[in-house]
């Protein structure tokens, strides 16, 4: 209920692991529910299934398709086979095609596998658009200790990033634990947002102002975006590739940058 509220782009509903055993049937249920119900949230719909090799997986799948989110998170990524077994598994259940992967990067492998994944994102029939990052995972099973602002991950969460990249896809950084403290939570989200991640993944209704202050477009980036278009746009610069402003060099490459970063701020707003 309280989802449908919420100030997000998205929200996932789980399945998997803040489900426990006993409970995910009647999980499955109270959401499918809830989902044809009036209070269905407006923003994006993901729902995160247990790996279909689990025990629950399949009917996971099941209840999750019949539900229409915009998107199945799986879980525990390995490589591409966790991926195309969930589109086979969604193929035969004649699941229409406006529902995407979201792949969990968070086992060994899957950063091992970064490289191939993204590579089957490319191929027109996949589904697969959007990296998360499990953070808690990946240090239970690499065994490394985050450290201060998480730099001892840091190599890890770039390979995601690079993944996405050239897979084109969404990439979004994990989940922060101590959600009771917004200081550390904010500094994630500049280090979040610095590594290149589009967004930030969240637990609390608390975390979500700073994600969307880290992770939107601030007021001077927009006024600079809007000065390289309007500098680009005058007749004596059109067949320029380079310009000079402000004692800096501006390439269309910056336009192109600045451009993208209008069109996300457009959206923004007319969400909002
Ligand atoms: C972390 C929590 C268990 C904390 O719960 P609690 O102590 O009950 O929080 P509050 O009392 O402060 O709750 C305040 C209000 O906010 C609502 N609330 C809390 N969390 C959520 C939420 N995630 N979505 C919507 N609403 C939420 C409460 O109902 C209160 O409302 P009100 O009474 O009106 O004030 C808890 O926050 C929680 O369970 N969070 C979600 C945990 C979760 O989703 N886990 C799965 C994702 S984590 C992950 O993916 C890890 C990854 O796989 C990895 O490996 O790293
Ligand atoms: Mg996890």
């Amino acid at each position: 209920m309280k989802s449908s509220s919420l100030e997000c782009d998205a929200v996932v509903f789980d399945f998997e692991d803040s489900v426990a055993p006993d409970e995910k049937q009647n999980a499955r249920e109270k959401l499918r529910a809830f989902l044809a119900g009036p209070n269905r949230p407006k923003c994006e719909i993901a729902i995160r299934i247990n790996a279909l090799s689990s025990e629950w997986g399949t009917e996971d799948l099941l209840a999750a398709r019949a539900c229409e989110p915009n998107a199945i998170l799986i879980p525990k990524v390995e490589g591409v086979q966790s991926v195309s077994d969930v589109e086979r598994a969604l193929s035969e259940m004649d699941a229409p095609e406006s529902i995407g992967l979201w792949a969990m990067m968070e086992t060994p492998r899957s950063i091992l596998n970064a490289g191939a994944i993204a590579d089957h994102a490319r191929d027109p029939s996949s589904r697969l658009d959007c990296l998360i990052v499990g953070p808690n995972d990946l240090a239970k099973e690499t065994r490394i200790i985050p450290g201060p602002n998480r730099a001892n991950l840091a190599p890890l969460l770039l390979q995601v990033v690079l993944a996405a990249r050239a897979g084109d896809m969404t990439v979004l950084d994990g989940v922060s634990n101590n959600f009771k403290d917004l200081e550390r939570f904010a500094a994630e989200c500049q280090h979040g947002r610095e590594l290149g991640f589009d967004g930030k993944t969240l637990i609390h209704p608390a975390q979500i102002d700073a994600a969307n202050r880290f992770f939107g477009p601030t007021e001077e980036e927009i006024a600079e975006a809007e000065a390289i278009v309007a500098e680009f746009a005058k007749p004596e610069n059109s067949t320029r590739g380079v310009i000079s402003m402000s004692g800096k060099m501006v390439e269309r490459l910056h336009l192109e940058i600045a451009q993208d970063l209008l069109s996300r701020a457009r959206l923004i707003r007319e969400r909002t």
